[in-house]
């Protein structure tokens, strides 16, 4: 199916509103054309001085019809854009459920600029695809067949002509002009994502291109990409402006062939002269419903194209591939025992192996301390635990449990984190705070900020955007906060007290060895303290273990693990 095609599917969810917009666009077109008629043919009447009636008869035609057509008019737009809406909105949450899964990995391929693009600028491009694509040539069809129809009771050559123009204006002009769209448009549509991507860029980076003077500069490229992106633009509406001129010239030149050819007909006795306004008339309505036709090829390649760009990113069979079905969506509520089973995983565009072959084993409700040096593969060890990336071979099990079988949201359901960088959104800390419970009591809430050393905070401070307004301690506190009220039988903890002072450090330590007593517990760290009361300590160099085994066995080895202690405590 392609990408357009799943986009009407999509579309025609909303089948109500469509069918109702389609009628109401017929009845305004029918009666518009209906209205001019009969005002031609009341002209051409009253010059034969009629019974009064009739003249009652027909000016009353006419003011029921503009009362028809306006209405329908009303009509064919509300509910033309209630289903634009409507579209919208579904697509943006279609996308947005086919998109989070694939988080991180997309950013290995797709830079946040160029995603912002598409979820703002394609799915915006679609809402031309229904209200410009799909329902006015239904709309224009069911007008011109029936005003074809009535006009050839009259002269089947002026019907011809109407045919003739009716080509003309819906596919000859339309296609021509749509063969140079196609060429601006994808230099458009390369704008938008180079000007997306350098704004979100300048964005995220503002503070440190300011503190490398490089502000002028990026400001200056925006600025091109800027003007590049307007021009093209212009050009693009200059094309669209063009065809529907074009398109409106052609109209008027096939009323004059109509008044030509009926006043021959008339001449020659083959049309009585009384019909040959009424039919002008007509050949100056029924174009109105074509006018949008001049766009229909510009906006159909826009559709086509901003539909494939969409699903060219959440069908990637790059990071599809990775996502084998799971059938597992719910986990024991117990502390699991982990094993890795000779796993090898590369990050996408790496061209050497993160972790070559790594296998070992943590009993359930044991406690593990991960060390190493900086780039030896800690903090992808949990990352694969979480699937956050997934392994390239081997196995990890989750007690009896293969996960590449349990979903993902089973696996965090049961995990309590706290990364090396955490996100905090813009509230209050009890805004963040909920994102482990939106239940939480504010009770619950307090004593797990007095757990985390941050009794001083209400639950009323308020968090800025990141958590600017907070100190990196603080951070990191807020993040343990969250970990104690969340629910779940695994901690991994990735550095997490790494900007804390060593008393609170070890005050938090012990906090939080109480709440995880009899979890599984997974502690990655640099620091080499507080390390002799875990079950193992695994020491990874260039993702392998080179070392495990409990503190006192290590330090009697005398070897990896040993050095760095020795290299630690010189350091203090
Ligand atoms: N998102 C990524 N894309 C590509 N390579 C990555 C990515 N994250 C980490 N790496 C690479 O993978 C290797 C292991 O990184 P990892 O973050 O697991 O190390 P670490 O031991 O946790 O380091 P640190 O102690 O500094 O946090 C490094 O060589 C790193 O450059």
């Amino acid at each position: 199916m392609s990408a357009l095609q799943k986009i009407m599917k999509l579309m025609l969810m909303e089948k109500k509103d469509i069918s109702i917009a389609v009628i109401c666009g017929f009845i305004a077109g029918t009666s518009s054309v209906g209205l001019f008629a009969a005002s031609g043919y009341l002209i051409s009447k009253s010059a034969l001085i009629p019974p009064f009636y009739t003249l009652i008869i027909l000016t009353s035609t006419v003011k029921l019809l503009g009362l028809v057509k306006a209405g329908a008019k009303y009509g064919e737009r509300l509910y033309s854009h209630r289903a634009t809406f409507t579209i919208l909105g579904n697509l943006r949450v279609a996308f947005f459920e086919k998109l989070t899964p694939l988080i991180p990995q997309i950013f290995h391929k797709y830079r946040s600029g160029d995603l912002l693009a598409r979820v703002v600028g394609d799915v915006e491009s679609l809402q031309n695809f229904f209200l410009r694509v799909f329902y006015p040539p239904l709309v224009l069809l069911l007008v011109f067949v029936s005003t074809i129809l009535f006009t050839s009771f009259y002269s089947i050559a002026i019907a011809l002509i109407l045919l003739l123009g009716f080509f003309l204006t819906t596919i000859i002009i339309p296609a021509l002009f749509s063969l140079k769209q196609v060429k601006i448009k994808g230099k458009v549509r390369q704008d938008r994502g180079d000007l997306s991507t350098y704004i979100t860029e300048v964005m995220y980076g503002f503070r440190e291109l300011k503190l490398f003077h490089q502000l002028p500069s990026k400001q200056q490229q925006l600025l091109s990409h800027s003007e590049l992106y307007i021009n093209q633009q212009k050009v693009e509406n200059l094309n669209k402006v063009s065809s529907q001129s074009f398109n409106g010239f052609i109209t008027f030149v096939t009323s004059w062939f109509v008044i030509g050819a009926g006043a021959y007909f008339v001449t020659n006795g083959m049309l009585e002269g009384i019909f040959l306004a009424m039919l002008v008339m007509i050949s100056l309505t029924v174009f109105e419903p074509a006018a949008p036709m001049a766009v229909f090829p510009i906006y159909m390649q826009e559709s086509r194209d901003a539909s494939t760009r969409l699903y060219e990113v959440v069908e990637d069979l790059s990071f599809i591939e990775d996502k084998r079905e799971s059938t597992i969506n719910e986990l024991p509520s117990l502390a699991p025992s982990l094993a890795f089973i000779d796993i090898q995983f590369t990050y996408t565009g790496n061209w050497r192996r993160t972790i070559p072959n790594l296998s070992f084993m943590m009993p359930a409700g044991s406690k593990t301390a991960i060390v190493g040096a900086s780039g030896s593969g800690k903090s992808t060890l949990l990352q694969l635990i979480l699937k956050l990336q997934h392994v390239d071979a081997g196995k990890i099990y989750w007690g009896d449990f293969d996960t590449s079988t349990v979903s993902s949201e089973a696996i965090w359901e049961q995990t309590r984190v706290v990364l090396q960088e955490n996100y905090y959104f813009y509230g209050t800390i009890r805004d963040n705070l909920q994102l482990a419970g939106s239940q939480l009591s504010d009770e619950q809430m307090e004593a797990a900020l007095k757990k985390a050393r941050l009794e001083h905070f209400s639950l009323e401070h308020r968090v800025l955007e990141k958590g600017e307004n907070l100190s990196g301690g603080e951070k990191q506190r807020l993040a343990i906060a969250r970990a104690f009220l969340k629910k779940g039988h695994l901690w991994l903890l990735d550095e997490p007290t790494s900007s804390l002072d060593a008393q609170t450090e070890q005050n938090i330590y012990q906090e939080i060895f109480e709440c995880a007593e009899q979890d599984t517990f997974i502690l990655v760290s640099h620091r080499l303290q507080e390390l002799d009361h875990m079950d193992q300590i695994i020491v990874m160099d260039q993702g392998g273990i080179v070392e495990c085994g409990s503190y006192r066995e290590l330090m009697n080895k005398q070897e990896y693990f040993y050095k760095m202690k020795v290299v630690e405590e010189s350091l203090l």
